[in-house]
């Protein structure tokens, strides 16, 4: 019998909870056309994350895999999400961090393209920044960076990198792509996924009605 370098028990509650949620996300529209990946920390070295071009409304079981956090697949045949560093990179460099979710909607889009050229999209005086972790008033701004879309992963997560030395962020827009977004667990995450889904939503709207 071959020992596995992770606890397959927090294996199955992960691939639990990343099941669950990406059906609901999936519901919302958040995930067209097999995009978006999802994943989980289960220890100090391991994460759970959808294998790559999974439909993410109807993952089982056999579409949640264990990565390393160079992004190498554990004990299985299968072939991560593409993006894997993108979240290894989070885990790697926060242990507080336990969940990383990432998503293609239609305002995350949208959004990622109509603020690509300023770099950054403002959040300012609304209520629902205190949803994010340490905000406790609406008197304040928040600036969600856009970085350029790049193929070359490892381009991308160098360019994370820089975002994330300069200041504590719960994530951040991919232009023409989707948005990626984070916490200490699956709650924390999605409560910023939403907040963050909800923000540009309200800006797009402003936007339309030339505010
Ligand atoms: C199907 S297009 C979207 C992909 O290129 C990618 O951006 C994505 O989010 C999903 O890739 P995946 O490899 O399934 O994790
Ligand atoms: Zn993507």
């Amino acid at each position: 019998m071959t020992t596995l370098p992770y606890d397959p028990a927090r294996l199955s509650v992960c691939a639990a909870d990343i099941i669950a949620n990406t059906r609901e996300l999936a519901a919302l529209g958040w995930t067209p056309a097999t995009s978006s990946n999802f994943s989980m920390r289960l220890d100090d070295r391991h994460a759970a994350i959808t294998v790559s071009g999974r439909d993410k409304g109807k993952l089982t079981d056999a579409d949640i895999m264990v990565v390393d956090f160079d992004g190498q697949p554990v004990a299985t045949p299968h072939r991560p999400s593409a993006e894997t560093l993108l979240h290894t990179q989070l885990y790697r460099r926060f242990p507080e961090v336990g969940c990383v979710l990432h998503t293609h909607s239609l305002n995350q889009t949208l959004a990622s393209r109509l603020y690509g050229g300023a770099g950054h999209i403002r959040f300012e005086d609304y209520e629902l920044i205190k949803a994010f972790r340490g905000q406790n008033t609406h008197q304040t701004s928040m600036d969600v960076p856009v970085l350029p879309n790049n193929q070359h992963i490892p381009t991308l997560a160098a360019q994370v990198d820089v975002l994330l030395d300069a200041g504590s962020i719960w994530g951040y827009l991919i232009n023409g792509h989707g948005l990626y977004a984070w916490g200490a667990d699956m709650a924390e995450a999605r409560r910023h996924l939403e907040a963050f889904e909800f923000l540009l939503a309200c800006e797009l709207e402003m936007r339309k009605l030339h505010r």
